[in-house]
């Protein structure tokens, strides 16, 4: 179905199921209300106060805020306040907020991903992960944003861009809506979103190359290589180095995206949190047909042990995925390949 509205969309797939389910379903109108108001907040680039100047904090994991970031995380939370939320865990703050303690649902956000991109112009966005609420002797707000991400309800993105979007799943196939300008609302713009098995493209921060282990080297070193080298074929790259916009692209057209672990001091487990970056985006992308690990075990399975923690992030069309993981796990894949490529990878000739 394509065309329909995100309203009618919400009420065809949520009506008819259960009370968190029609919850899941107020909470996404709600963040989509907000992310308008972020859209033109956004639009206004240096026209704008909240584009000046870091906010003079850093968040919960030691990065730099920027005032958009707060204005963001302000914007979300006094949206979701009324609304049925239990609880909201944002990247801007140290701790869950409590909303309303009969809820069913909670919410965790990225309320600005890509925030170092504000002042250049290119697209940044907003994600978020929605979880049913763990109750029970004992149960905290912890309990309930410690849950893997094979629990969630729903999660999503928005991508403020030359277009703005909102990339959502609710379990079923992962659906992207776009602003329409003249209706005023998010209009479902594709087909049902599917991820191509085989991918031509990879999105990697080369900078990173020499912190790297060797299986994620030798995978890149591959790609490459192209026609001339085990792949047999040639691959392009792209680094927006703003998760929103480098997913889209893979939901759009394909391809494989790594953050992966490396040697610089606190990146032992990549960049990316758990939380309410790599498990969302990982549900988008499954249910989008493709997967996402830690480069070598599922994402949605990981138990997480805080809520900032960071994770190596590998995701995309599926061989690729899989083949990141053989580069970790199968001596015999990098060891065959050794004397030709192992020593001397185009960065290391
Ligand atoms: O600058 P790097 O190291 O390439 O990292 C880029 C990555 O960091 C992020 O900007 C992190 O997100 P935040 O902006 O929310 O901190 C991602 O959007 C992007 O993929
Ligand atoms: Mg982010
Ligand atoms: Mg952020």
């Amino acid at each position: 179905m394509s065309g329909a509205t995100l309203e009618a969309y919400l009420v065809s797939c949520m009506a008819a199921h259960d009370d968190t389910a029609r919850d899941v379903a107020t909470v996404i109108q709600r963040l989509a209300a907000a992310a308008l108001d972020i859209r033109k907040l956004v639009a206004q680039g240096a026209l704008g106060e909240a584009f000046h100047g870091l906010r003079g904090g850093a968040n919960a994991d030691g990065d730099l805020q920027k005032e958009l970031d707060v204005i963001c995380d302000d914007l979300f939370l006094s949206s979701l306040s009324g609304a049925p939320v239990a609880y909201y865990a944002s990247e801007e703050l140290e701790h869950p907020v409590a909303l309303d303690p009969e809820a069913r649902v909670a919410v965790a956000i990225d309320p600005l991903d890509g925030s170092s991109n504000i002042d250049t112009n290119v697209s940044i966005g907003t994600v978020f992960s929605i979880l049913p609420v763990v109750n029970g002797p004992g149960a905290n707000a912890m309990s309930t944003f410690l849950q893997p991400g094979n629990t969630q309800l729903a999660a999503g993105f928005f991508i403020y861009g030359p277009q703005t979007a909102l990339v959502l799943t609710v379990g079923r196939g992962t659906e992207i809506f776009i602003f329409s300008n003249r209706m005023g609302c998010f209009v479902q713009g594709y087909k049902t979103v599917g991820i191509p098995e085989r991918a031509h493209e990879f999105a990697i921060n080369a900078s990173n190359y020499r912190h790297w282990e060797e299986a994620i080297r030798l995978y890149v070193d591959d790609c490459l290589a192209g026609s001339e080298g085990p792949r047999e074929r040639d691959f392009n790259m792209r680094w927006i180095a703003s998760l929103v916009a480098d997913t889209y692209r893979i939901l759009v057209r394909g391809g494989i995206f790594l953050y992966p672990a490396d040697t610089r001091k606190g990146y032992a487990q990549g960049r990316l949190r758990l939380v309410y970056e790599a498990n969302p985006i990982a549900l988008i992308v499954e249910n989008a047909g493709g997967a996402a690990t830690n480069a070598v075990s599922r994402i949605l399975d990981i138990e997480p042990e805080n809520l900032h923690q960071r994770v190596p992030l590998v995701f995309g069309s599926r061989r690729e995925v899989a083949r990141v993981a053989r580069y970790h796990v199968d001596p015999a894949m990098i060891g065959e390949r050794a004397p030709l490529f192992g020593k001397r990878g185009l960065f290391r000739a």
